[in-house]
């Protein structure tokens, strides 16, 4: 499907929904000095053509603008004639969007994120254990145990992407690249916000949890 064959409407709708979720974001302070990425889908999907818009990079991304988003290719490349630079780490968006076929991607820093993934790094997982809102994955086993997948972290952002490849499961709708922040995604907004929510709750929660054990 070529850009310009996809609906007007289509576009404007993802461009208001990305706005709105922003917004929220940045009033909860989750994009802190400028960090995190937002895209959504737009059009149909197949693995080696799809487009979605971006937050364009290195923005102050609590303030609303005209040029906050732009719309790219499955290899990221600007689909229309822009000044403006999409995300740096557009290449993970492109990448997830491949391996998943979803909707939206949602990727922000926290200290809980941050502290997470350089406490469990070497195990390269995040051990999650009977916590309620691992159902905010659709993950309805008693007691049910999930690891969410830690990979390395590169100034150079092409070079995260093969283990993001590699360690991808389809059970767990996120990845978390160490000392820099967790990337959630789902069909569409509503869930890939779900899913970066729970994220932060359960990070927070084994980052207490292990304090909790040293002491006790
Ligand atoms: C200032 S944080 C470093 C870059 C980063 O990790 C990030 O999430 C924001 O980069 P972008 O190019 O999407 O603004
Ligand atoms: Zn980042």
């Amino acid at each position: 499907m070529n850009f310009a064959d996809i609906a007007l409407e289509e576009k404007q709708r993802v461009l208001r929904e990305l706005s709105s979720v922003k917004a929220d974001f940045a009033a909860r302070g989750m994009f802190a000095g400028t960090s995190g990425n937002l895209s959504m889908r737009v059009g149909e999907f197949q693995p080696d053509s799809f487009h979605f818009a971006i937050t364009a990079s290195g923005k102050d991304k609590s303030l609303s603008t005209p040029e906050d988003f732009l719309f790219v290719d499955q290899s990221g490349k600007p689909c229309e004639t822009t000044r403006l630079k999409p995300s740096a780490e557009t290449v993970i968006h492109c990448e997830i969007y491949r391996l998943t076929g979803c909707g939206a991607i949602y990727h922000t820093h926290s200290v809980f994120n941050n502290l997470v993934s350089e406490y469990f790094g070497d195990r390269k997982s995040v051990p999650v254990d009977g916590v309620e809102l691992i159902k905010a994955f659709n993950i309805w086993d008693e007691e049910a145990h999930i690891d969410v997948p830690i990979v390395s972290n590169f100034a150079d952002v092409p070079r995260i992407v093969p283990e993001i490849t590699d360690r991808l499961e389809s059970r767990i709708p996120g990845i978390l690249l160490r000392k820099h922040g967790i990337y959630a995604w789902g069909r569409d907004g509503f869930e890939a916000k779900r899913h970066l929510e729970a994220f932060e709750f359960l990070f927070e929660y084994a980052y207490r949890w292990e304090l909790l054990k040293a002491i006790r």
